[in-house]
């Protein structure tokens, strides 16, 4: 007897122990599609890489995690069955997705210290934020992030003060504040210079000791210092999948890449 499987069924059983999985995700914009059966699956506790030349579909597969755009088809699970295609942007986010945009987005006029203490803020329900003194679990936890985010020295400093990558990995903490399960980053390397990229490599590892770190990146060097497993999208879908040496010796992606 042969036992025919609805696909969502199947797509649900492979969702279950893997933090993100996309399957044949597929977005047009005005008949253009900008993925094309787009499928991914990032596990518990890993960090991605992902590259790709200039439209091939990573900022959209962004939105499609966040919930900014909703696929037209495929299938998209967080943490085994939540269906984000049929949620919205906040509820996405309260599951414990952090987005971080290319350009820093910190509070200029406040010092570094507040930023991280309002984003911890943030997450407190809005009765206890209006009653709220910083506890010292609150205390201890800035203080940690500080450290991961290399900014402790500079606590006291207005954020407008930072420089440019500095203000990157203060808007990196904020996230952090917000215990996200994973992380979208989205380009941190651009616009730093070389001593903060490398930086940047470091200070995502370790993040990504208890975090799921999913990077957006253009920079080849820096994507070399995080060391892990690259996905590389051409026109909408996975174009190669492995090791930078291994993607970079992929046939197809030497064509893509150099071939026009
Ligand atoms: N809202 C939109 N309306 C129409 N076309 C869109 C829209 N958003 C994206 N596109 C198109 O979809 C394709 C994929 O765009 P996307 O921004 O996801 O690529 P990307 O890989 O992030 O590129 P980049 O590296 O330049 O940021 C592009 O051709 C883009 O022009």
């Amino acid at each position: 007897m042969t036992v025919t499987t609805e696909p969502s069924r199947v797509a649900h059983a492979k969702a279950k122990d893997s933090l993100l999985y996309l399957d044949g995700v597929s977005v047009s914009f005005d008949g253009f599609k900008a993925l094309r059966g787009l499928s991914l699956v990032i596990e518990p506790g890993e960090m991605r890489a992902i590259i790709g030349p200039n439209g091939a579909g990573k900022t959209t597969m962004m939105d499609v995690i966040t919930g900014k755009t909703k696929p037209d088809s495929g299938d998209v699970y967080f943490s085994g069955d939540a269906d984000l295609t049929r949620m919205d942007e906040a509820s996405i986010a309260s599951l414990g997705i952090g987005r971080k945009f290319q350009k820093p987005t910190v509070f200029e006029s406040h010092t570094v210290w507040d930023n991280i203490d309002l984003a911890l803020a943030g997450v407190r329900k809005p009765f206890a934020t209006l009653f709220h003194r910083t506890s010292k679990a609150e205390i201890a936890r800035v203080e940690e992030i500080l450290e991961i985010i290399r900014l402790t020295d500079k606590r006291h400093w207005f954020a407008a003060n930072l420089s440019h990558g500095q203000k990157q990995w203060l808007e990196i903490g904020m996230l952090l504040a917000q215990e996200p399960k994973l992380l979208l980053v989205d380009e941190p390397a651009a616009g730093m210079t070389d001593a903060e990229t490398a930086q940047t490599a470091i200070l995502l590892k370790e993040i990504a000791r208890t975090k799921s770190v999913v990077v957006v990146e253009h920079d080849m060097t820096f994507v070399r210092d995080l060391g892990v497993k690259v996905t590389v999208l051409h026109e909408g879908s996975v174009l190669s999948e492995g090791s930078l040496d291994a993607v970079s010796a992929d046939p197809k992606v030497i064509e893509v890449y150099l071939g026009r």
